[in-house]
């Protein structure tokens, strides 16, 4: 079959003289890289076809833009397309009978990650956290009765863990679910306005479900936070459920369609069998049965972090795709006086912003395959029984969620700057990139906290380092830096050597940390107080480990790629690979100076071979973006479409805009006016 012919899509309009001029440059095949990018041609020719179908569908034309719309027109729209995607697939996911996973995800990314709605879906909880919940906590007959329901949305449900007075720390909520022995039931309640549920996506109007973790009592004892499916409201009036309490939060900086809300409870009674008791039970005499470990209550979080990860990689390329054509299209300031202005993307510093953020996108994809490839590994263990690769995919979950959200929302910055003023005009769209980057950050843990959280684990896994004892994979080689004194690592400018000395800085800085908090202990500080003092060199440490783990997933799946691809694609990879190791390098510099024998002259010699990449990569900028393949309807921005018609595109918005339906505005008479006539 000819590369080019798998439903690619065609402007119809005529495309802008530099951009196409670009495409003319273009030194590899792009349909190739497509391929690579998706996964290979059976993924692209769906997703082609999906993408064709919801962009002729007239349900998805948005007369006015949704940023015109007020607070509650806004959430009612967003509703209105959500049910017209998910009406479209729900038979997909129910006629297979049974949960798979795989197809679950691909299905999600497809519907979800994609973004066909721009400012959140209400129904993206739902799906990835709701449906995950009840396959990660409930028991094989509670999924008989909850899961098929949810697939075809015959329930539609949250996940209301967050309360107004704790998020971060969950063994703080206040949430009680009590046992109640006479009646075989549970008492739901919030006994305090801080216990109160408060974040929760798509609580407020949308779900008549909800996975509402509480503190559970039975026979006078508290067993910590469990998994409990309580119905919040009427499933024919949608009325909120005798003793609930529940609304909207109100407007947020972004994700505006997701319907955050609130939730309390009043003496609500749910079936004893309405906790979710895949792993911990309760039995009919109250008597609790502990699961096999305490976090698995957690494992929604694991999953969630995960995917956030291939969502960041999405957002990215989406926001550098937009930027890069921008900077194609964009001529301002001359570099040869004689010559006409040039596409300030001939700018060596614009390409400096963007070129690196093109790399950076495509290595947390290529991460993200890496770390869904162990999240099922680790799944697959624990449904066997086995929970010993748990606390590793925790920790490096915590940790490039982290990466991955902080890089996306600066990266969506730094394009935005690139843009000048356009960028900052909201049709540009990367105002809900930012926001969305900007949330995630934030939800599935707070990004500091998640640190630490990979930092205790590192800790861990130093001192049992020390003791001899074989360490987990992703942290295997500290066993090569326990001692007792900081080694230089011997620099060289190849790119495993690069990535190898990352290892290098985390060992060296680990020990570091690890002499602090002995240090502080032996002043007599508490372990816990000590590791506070110690927090700044923790999380410095859990992040270089993140980044190595971008880089050494992103080095191995590109030498991997380059085995089958054509020669051009092969040098585009490869600098593409230098580009963003050399990136992160260079961000480290300081450390890198420390920890190896990097010298003065070998860090100019980093920093030329970075500007080199930048050249070479180049001719090729809008070709790559372009081989991501985001339709204009995906990317949404007036700066960033196929065609490169930026003004035109820019003049048609403003024309959208309700202040330009009429000639006079009515505040002419009601204030301009006597203002301008009035005398003293
Ligand atoms: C190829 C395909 C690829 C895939 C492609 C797919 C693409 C699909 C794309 C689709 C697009 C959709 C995009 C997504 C949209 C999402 C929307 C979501 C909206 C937002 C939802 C939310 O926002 S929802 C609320 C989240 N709220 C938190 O996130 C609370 C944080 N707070 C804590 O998480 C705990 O509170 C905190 C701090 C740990 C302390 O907990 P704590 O005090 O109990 O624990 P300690 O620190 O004492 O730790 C005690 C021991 O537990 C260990 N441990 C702790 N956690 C563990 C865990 N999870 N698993 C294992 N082990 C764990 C730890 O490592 C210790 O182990 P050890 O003792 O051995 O050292
Ligand atoms: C858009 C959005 C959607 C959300 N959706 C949901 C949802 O669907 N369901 C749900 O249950 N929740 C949801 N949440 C809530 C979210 O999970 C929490 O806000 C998040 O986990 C952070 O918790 P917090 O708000 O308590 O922050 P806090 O913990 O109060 O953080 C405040 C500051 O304190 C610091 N801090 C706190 N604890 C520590 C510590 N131990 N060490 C060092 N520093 C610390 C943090 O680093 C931060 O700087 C959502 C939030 C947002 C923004």
């Amino acid at each position: 079959m000819s590369l080019i012919s798998i439903g690619k899509r065609m402007p119809a309009q005529v495309v802008n003289k530099d951009l196409q001029n670009e495409r003319n440059k273009c030194t590899f095949n792009q349909e190739e890289f497509t391929l690579w990018w998706v996964g290979g041609e059976e993924q692209l020719k769906e997703k082609r076809s999906r993408e064709s179908y919801f962009e002729s569908q007239p349900e998805f034309q948005d007369k006015v833009p949704l940023h015109f719309a007020s607070h509650q027109e806004l959430y009612e729209e967003t509703v209105r397309k959500a049910t017209v995607i998910f009406t479209k697939v729900k038979k997909l996911l129910t006629e297979q009978g049974k949960y798979d996973e795989k197809k679950y995800v691909h299905f999600m990314e497809a519907l979800l990650g994609t973004g066909f709605i721009k400012e959140g879906n209400p129904l993206g909880i739902h799906f990835s956290m709701f449906i995950p919940a009840i396959v990660g906590h409930a028991s094989p007959e509670q999924q008989d009765q909850y899961l098929k329901k949810a697939l075809n949305c015959e329930i539609i449900g949250s996940y209301a863990q967050t309360e107004l007075g704790h998020g971060t720390f969950l063994r703080g909520l206040e949430t009680t679910a009590t046992f109640d022995p006479q009646t075989d039931e549970f008492v739901i309640n919030s006994p305090t306005l801080t216990s109160y549920k408060w974040w929760p996506g798509a609580l407020a109007q949308t779900v008549n479900h909800c996975v509402v973790m509480a503190q559970l009592y039975s026979n006078g004892k508290c067993y910590g936070i469990h998994p409990f499916m309580v119905q919040v409201r009427d499933s024919d009036t949608h009325m909120p459920m005798p003793g609930i309490d529940i609304g909207d939060i109100g407007d947020k900086m972004g994700y505006k369609g997701v319907n955050n809300g609130y939730l309390g409870l009043k003496n609500v009674r749910i079936p004893r069998t309405g906790m979710m008791m895949k792993n911990a039970k309760l039995m009919r005499d109250g008597t609790y049965v502990k699961p096999s470990s305490s976090v698995l209550a957690y494992g929604t979080m694991v999953f969630v972090r995960v995917i956030i990860v291939r969502n960041m990689a999405q957002s990215l390329a989406k926001a550098a795709t937009i930027a890069v054509r921008y900077s194609s299209v964009r001529r301002q300031s001359h570099i040869n006086p004689e010559l006409p202005e040039v596409q300030v993307i001939d700018h060596v510093t614009q390409q400096a912003k963007l070129f690196p953020l093109v790399a950076k996108a495509i290595a947390l994809k290529l991460t993200s395959d890496n770390l869904w490839q162990m999240y099922e590994r680790t799944t697959s263990d624990l449904n066997s029984g086995s929970l010993d690769r748990l606390p590793e995919l925790h920790a490096i979950a915590c940790c490039l969620k982290v990466v991955s959200t902080s890089d996306t929302a600066t990266g969506v910055e730094v394009c935005r700057l690139a843009c000048g003023g356009h960028g900052y005009l909201t049709c540009a769209n990367f105002l809900n990139y930012y926001s969305l980057a900007s949330a995630a950050s934030t939800y599935e843990g707070e990004n500091t906290v998640l640190l630490l959280q990979t930092a205790r684990f590192l800790v861990k896994m130093w001192n049992q380092a020390v003791q001899g004892k074989q360490l987990m994979p992703t942290v295997g080689y500290l066993q090569n830096y326990v001692g007792k004194q900081v080694q230089q690592f011997p620099w060289s400018d190849s790119v495993p050597v690069i990535i190898s000395a990352f290892q290098a800085v985390v060992a060296n800085k680990l020990r570091i940390a690890c002499q602090s908090i002995e240090k502080r202990k032996a002043k007599g500080a508490t372990p816990e107080e000590a590791t506070n003092m110690t927090g700044l060199e923790l999380i410095q440490v859990a992040e270089v480990h993140g980044r190595w783990f971008v880089l050494q997933s992103a080095y191995e799946m590109f030498e991997k790629a380059c085995q089958k691809a054509s020669a051009p694609l092969v040098s585009v990879m490869q600098n593409l690979c230098k580009l963003v190791v050399y990136d992160e390098a260079l961000r480290i510099r300081g450390d890198l100076l420390r920890f190896t024998t990097m010298t003065e002259t070998d860090l100019v010699k980093l920093e030329q071979n970075y500007e080199a990449c930048l050249q070479a990569l180049r001719p090729n900028a809008v070709g790559i973006v372009d081989a991501f393949d985001y339709p204009d309807f995906v990317l949404g921005s007036a700066l960033g479409a196929y065609d490169g018609n930026v003004y035109e595109r820019l003049f048609a918005e403003a024309m959208k805009s309700p202040l330009n339906q009429e000639p006079v505005n009515k505040t002419f008479e009601l204030y301009l006016k006597p203002l301008m006539k009035s005398r003293l």
